[in-house]
């Protein structure tokens, strides 16, 4: 058994920013750490937008504070998320996140994320193992 807590994770290489300085995530469980999702606890930052497509994941993402704009590109759909709402990428989903205010989540990944995926330019996240990491 091990107990973690985001403040283990604060000021380490778990603790990811965005290139575009959209989110910042304290990545709690990892494809290193052997199991099959990961879990994360991501902020995302009021006024903000961040164009998002898991090509290679499905995740789930659960609202804990905040409220968020979540547009539904393919679906042409605007949905208001706010503490206690889950929304489920489950196909590829092409939708835009937008903060009203700072916004925590709950983020689950499968394939586990390793920790150092960042949006392309598609906002999609390549789907990297802990080797490729390492290699670099
Ligand atoms: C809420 C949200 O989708 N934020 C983008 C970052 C992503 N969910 C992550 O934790 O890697």
């Amino acid at each position: 058994m091990q107990v973690r807590r985001l403040s283990d994770i604060e000021g380490t290489d778990r603790d990811v920013t965005a290139a575009s300085g959209t989110w910042r995530s304290k990545r709690l469980l990892l494809a290193s750490d052997g199991f099959g999702y990961s879990v994360s606890e991501t902020v995302v930052y009021a006024g903000t937008e961040t164009d998002i497509c898991y090509a290679n994941h499905v995740e789930a993402v659960f609202c804990i504070s905040g409220k968020m704009i979540l547009v539904d590109r393919d679906e042409g759909e605007e949905h208001v998320i706010e503490p206690g709402t889950l929304h489920i990428l489950d196909d590829a989903d092409n939708h835009t996140i937008k903060p009203v205010v700072d916004s925590t989540f709950l983020c689950i990944f499968t394939p586990a994320l390793t920790g150092r995926e960042d949006h392309d330019e598609n906002g999609v996240y390549p789907l990297l193992t802990d080797e490729m990491v390492e290699s670099k």
